[in-house]
C-alpha cells in the first residue's frame, strides 16, 4: 500500500523530512526535479520541452527539471509566470542555477508575452506545468489563468502535458478544480500521492499518475499519518497466498448467491460465475421457485435451491447450511418476500455477507442499517445516496467522506464503485483502487464483482476481501478487454480473473 496524504499531511511531511530526517529542502527539490527530468527525457528525447514556472517551490522544481534536461543534451524553453520578487529561497537558488548553466527565462508579465509562449508550444513535444503545487490556496486568476487556458488549448497539436506534483489549479484534497486548471496527460507527483489526484474529478486533470521518490525515509509518512492508501498488486499477492495442493472444492468456500428473479436471472448467474472464477469451491443460487425453474437449463457448475415464499426463514436456513459466505441482492427484487428474506439473513446468518444492488436499496428502505458481522456493502453512488439519504452528486463530490461515513454508520466494509473504487472500513481505514478500464462500465459488472468478493470473503477478512476483489475485478476486466475501452461483457471480466491470479504468484 502507498500512503496517500492530504495537503496538511504533506506540509507535515515536508517539515519532518527537513527538520527530523535532516534532508535539506534544496536536496528534496533537486531530487524531485531530477526524478521528473528523467521521466520527461524518456518522453521527449531530444525534442523541445517547454517549462512554465511559478514563483514558489513548484516553480523551483521546474528550474531543476530545466537544468537536468539541458545537461542531458536537451534544449528546454523556460517561461516564468509570477513576480520574481516573490521567489521562494529554493526557487531563486534554482532559477540562478538554471541561468548559471546558460539557461534563459522568458518572463510572462502581460498578455502580449503569451505570443512567444504560444510559438514555443506549437513546436514542443512536452509542456511542463511547474506553476503551482500544494501551495495553491485559491482559484488561479489574471495572467496565470490565461497561461493555463493556453497550455490547455487544443490548437497546440500533439504536445504531451506533464504536471509537476499537482496539476495547477486543482485542490489537492478534494480534486475539485478551484478555477482554470491544467489538464495533464501525466502527473509526476513527489514523494506521496495526494488525495485530490485520485478522486474521479481530480483524475480528469491528473491523467496518468506516477510517484517520483525524493529520498525521504519511509518512516516519515508513517510518522505524519495518511488519509488513505493506494492498493498495490503486492498487497493482493500477499493476501491470496497460493492454494495448498490438497485444496478441494469446498476448502475454498461454498458461496450462496441470493440473487435473481423473474427477468433478472442473468444477475444471479453472473454473481455465481464471478465467485467460481475467483476461486470459490462451489456456488449455489438460492432464489424464488419460478427463477429456479427457469435456471435449471442454464446452469452447469452452479447448483440451485428454492426459497419458499410461505416459509422464507426455514427454506433459507436449509439453503445456507454448509455455506461459507453469502452474496445477496443482485436482481433479487424489492417486494415483501425479498424484504423478508434479507431481514432473515441479517438476523440469522453470522458468516461473511456481501450486500449489493437490491439488498442495499432494501437496507436503505428499512432505515435501520447498523449491521453486526463481517459484512461488505458494494454500492454505486446512487445506492450509497439512498443509504445516506443524499444525492449521487453529493456522493461523487466527496467519495472519500461518503464511503467513510457509510462504513461508520453501518459498521460494515463499504466498497464504493466508480472510476477509482474506494474501500472504507468502520475503523476509518480507506483504500483506493486505481486499477481498471472504462470497459468495466458494462451491464452486470457489479454482479461479477459481488461474486468475486463473495468467494474471497471465505478466505480473507472482509476489508481485504473487498480490496482484493476490487483489484481482481479491475484486472480481470483489463485482461479480457485487451486494450478496448468498450464492448466488454461482464462474464468476460470473470473469465479474466484466473489469468490475474496466475500472474500474482
Ligand atoms: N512535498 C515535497 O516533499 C516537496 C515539494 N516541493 C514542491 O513544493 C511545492 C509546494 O511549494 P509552495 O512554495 O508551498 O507552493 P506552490 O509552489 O504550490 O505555490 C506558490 C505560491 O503561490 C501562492 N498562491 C497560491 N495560490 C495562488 C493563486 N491561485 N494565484 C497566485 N498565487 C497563488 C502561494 O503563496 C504559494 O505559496 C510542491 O507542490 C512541490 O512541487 C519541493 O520542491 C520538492 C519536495
Ligand atoms: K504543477
Amino acid at each position: 500500500m502507498i500512503p496517500v496524504l492530504s495537503r496538511a499531511q504533506m506540509r507535515a511531511f515536508d517539515a519532518r523530512a527537513i527538520d527530523v530526517a535532516h534532508v535539506p529542502s534544496i536536496v528534496l527539490m533537486e531530487n524531485a526535479g531530477r526524478g521528473a527530468a528523467e521521466r520527461i527525457l524518456a518522453l521527449a528525447g531530444k525534442r523541445r520541452v517547454v517549462i512554465v514556472c511559478g514563483a514558489g517551490n513548484n516553480g523551483g522544481d521546474g528550474f531543476v527539471v530545466a537544468r537536468h534536461l539541458l545537461l542531458r543534451g536537451g534544449d528546454p524553453a523556460v517561461f516564468m509566470c509570477g513576480k520574481p520578487e516573490k521567489f521562494t529561497q529554493d526557487a531563486r537558488i534554482n532559477r540562478d542555477a538554471w541561468v548559471g548553466v546558460g539557461g534563459t527565462v522568458d518572463l510572462l508579465q502581460k498578455g502580449p508575452d503569451l505570443e512567444l509562449l504560444r510559438i514555443e508550444l506549437e513546436g514542443a513535444a512536452v509542456v511542463v506545468d511547474a506553476l503551482f503545487g500544494t501551495g495553491l490556496d485559491r482559484a488561479i486568476s489574471g495572467l496565470a489563468a490565461e497561461v493555463i487556458e493556453l497550455l490547455n488549448s487544443d490548437t497546440l497539436g500533439p504536445v504531451k502535458r506533464v504536471a509537476l506534483d499537482i496539476p495547477s489549479g486543482l485542490d489537492c484534497d478534494t480534486g475539485v478544480p478551484l478555477g482554470p486548471t491544467f489538464h495533464a496527460d501525466l502527473t509526476l507527483t513527489f514523494a506521496q500521492p495526494k488525495l485530490g489526484l485520485l478522486t474521479p474529478r481530480g483524475v480528469r486533470h491528473t491523467g496518468e499518475l506516477e510517484v517520483i521518490h525524493i529520498g525521504v525515509p519511509s518512516d516519515v509518512p508513517d510518522a505524519v499519518g495518511h488519509s488513505a492508501e493506494l492498493l498495490e498488486r503486492a498487497d493482493v499477492a500477499r493476501w491470496l497466498a497460493p492454494r495448498t495442493s490438497d485444496a478441494h472444492k469446498y476448502s475454498a468456500g461454498h458461496v450462496a448467491v441470493l440473487a435473481g428473479s423473474h427477468g433478472k436471472l442473468g444477475a444471479a448467474l453472473l454473481v455465481a460465475h464471478g465467485a467460481l472464477r475467483a476461486g470459490a469451491g462451489a456456488a449455489t443460487i438460492v432464489t424464488w421457485p419460478e427463477a429456479v425453474a427457469a435456471l435449471q437449463s442454464r446452469v452447469l457448475e452452479v447448483m440451485t435451491a428454492s426459497i419458499d415464499r410461505d416459509a422464507v426463514a426455514a427454506s433459507i436456513d436449509a439453503a445456507l447450511r454448509s455455506k461459507r459466505s453469502v452474496v445477496i441482492g443482485p436482481g433479487f427484487g424489492l417486494d415483501e418476500a425479498a424484504r423478508a428474506a434479507l431481514a432473515h439473513v441479517l438476523a440469522a446468518w453470522r458468516g461473511p455477507l456481501v450486500l449489493d444492488a437490491d439488498a442495499i436499496t432494501l437496507l436503505a428502505r428499512s432505515g435501520s442499517f447498523a449491521l453486526a458481522g463481517p459484512h461488505i456493502l458494494t454500492p454505486h453512488a446512487g445506492e450509497l445516496a439512498r443509504l445516506l439519504e443524499t444525492t449521487s452528486d453529493k456522493i461523487e463530490a466527496d467519495r472519500f467522506g461518503s464511503a467513510t461515513e457509510a462504513a461508520r454508520r453501518t459498521g460494515a466494509v463499504v466498497l464504493l464503485k466508480g472510476a477509482h473504487s474506494i474501500i472504507a472500513a468502520p475503523d476509518g481505514r480507506l483504500v483506493i483502487n486505481v486499477r481498471g478500464t472504462p470497459a468495466l462500465a458494462t451491464a452486470g459488472s457489479g454482479d461479477v464483482l459481488a461474486g468475486i468478493i463473495g468467494a474471497l470473503t471465505s478466505v480473507l477478512e472482509p476489508f481485504e476481501a473487498a480490496c482484493a476483489g476490487a483489484f481482481l475485478h479491475a484486472e480481470g476486466g483489463a485482461v479480457s478487454a485487451a486494450g478496448a475501452d468498450r464492448g466488454l461483457l461482464a462474464s468476460q471480466i470473470a473469465d479474466g480473473v484466473p489469468a490475474v491470479l496466475r500472474e500474482l504468484f
